[in-house]
């Protein structure tokens, strides 16, 4: 597993991905620059008059909720509707799933249009596999591995990837499961590090056709420099710029010797 990772960031690297995100507020700028840090490409678009256009153009699709409303959400569904047409892969990262009715239901809404990969907190893919539970909105109240059943549920239901971040992340599709045990607790108070997560897990998912190792990819990537970055943070703030400096200086060697993967 850990050479099949270390070849697809090689292969992220030389290909560059073009990732589209309709993305939220909060973390449009944070993602874009992990995005370009790491060597891939990003484009923000969400008008409903270039949104198709866009996708046509791109090598994979990030869905994010996190900001959502009714311009945004009918957005989304044209450009997974084409993304789908096309056979190009698509990420749903479901923020705040759980939280409101109005989430809930445009969750409904995208998974009928049955994503690629789906890229949540436990709390969120809790609720996404139908598990009554009270969401606290954008963090988990949930350890990562109280969600593994509900992502097999959810992968054999969908015909998808998905993957449980947190302390350690997971990723399910059908009967397979890997996990990784890289990252700092730090990361999880830096805004947007999920939806980075999502974003990086599209970049690789334009690369690799094998969805399954590039979420395992991705989220390795984002464990390991976010762990490198943690060991030159004094806090939070510092960490999401040692955070791009590390996606931008790490090599597929310190990539090998951290990566803690189990499959
Ligand atoms: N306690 C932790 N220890 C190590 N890594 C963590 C921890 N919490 C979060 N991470 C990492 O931070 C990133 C974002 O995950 P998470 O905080 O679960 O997402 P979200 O921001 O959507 O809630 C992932 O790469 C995850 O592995
Ligand atoms: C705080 C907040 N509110 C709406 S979206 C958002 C960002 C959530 O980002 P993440 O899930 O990556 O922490
Ligand atoms: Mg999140």
């Amino acid at each position: 597993m850990k050479e099949s990772i270390n070849q697809s960031f090689k292969t992220l690297r030389e290909k560059s991905p073009l990732v589209q995100s309709i993305t939220n507020y909060v973390v449009m700028n944070n993602t874009a620059n992990a995005l370009l840090s790491l060597g891939a490409s990003p484009i923000m678009a969400h008008a409903k008059s270039e949104v198709m256009d866009m996708v046509s153009i791109v090598n994979a699709l990030v869905i994010n909720i996190g900001t959502l409303d009714e311009y945004w959400v009918e957005s989304m569904l044209m450009a997974v509707e084409k993304a789908n047409q096309l056979g190009k892969p698509w990420v749903l990262d479901p923020v705040g799933a759980g939280a409101t009715r109005y989430r809930n239901e445009t969750i409904s809404e995208l998974l009928k249009h049955k994503p690629s990969i789906i890229r949540g907190n436990a709390s969120e893919i809790l609720s996404l596999a139908d598990v009554n539970i009270q969401s606290r909105g954008v963090d988990s109240s949930h350890g990562s591995e109280e969600a593994i059943q509900a992502a097999f549920s959810l992968s054999k239901e969908i015909g998808c990837v998905v993957c449980i971040s947190g302390e350690k992340d997971y990723i399910v599709e059908g009967d397979k499961l890997s996990s990784l045990a890289n990252g700092n607790a730090m990361m999880a108070k830096v805004t947007g590090m999920g939806c980075t997560a999502s974003a990086i897990v599209g970049a690789f998912a334009g690369v690799e056709n094998d969805l399954f190792l590039a979420t395992t990819s991705a989220m390795a990537v984002l464990g390991v420099a976010g762990e490198i970055a943690a060991e030159k943070s004094k806090g939070p703030g510092t960490l999401q710029l040692h955070l791009y400096d590390a996606l931008y200086n790490l090599d597929g060697e310190e990539l090998m010797e951290r990566i803690k993967v189990e499959s």
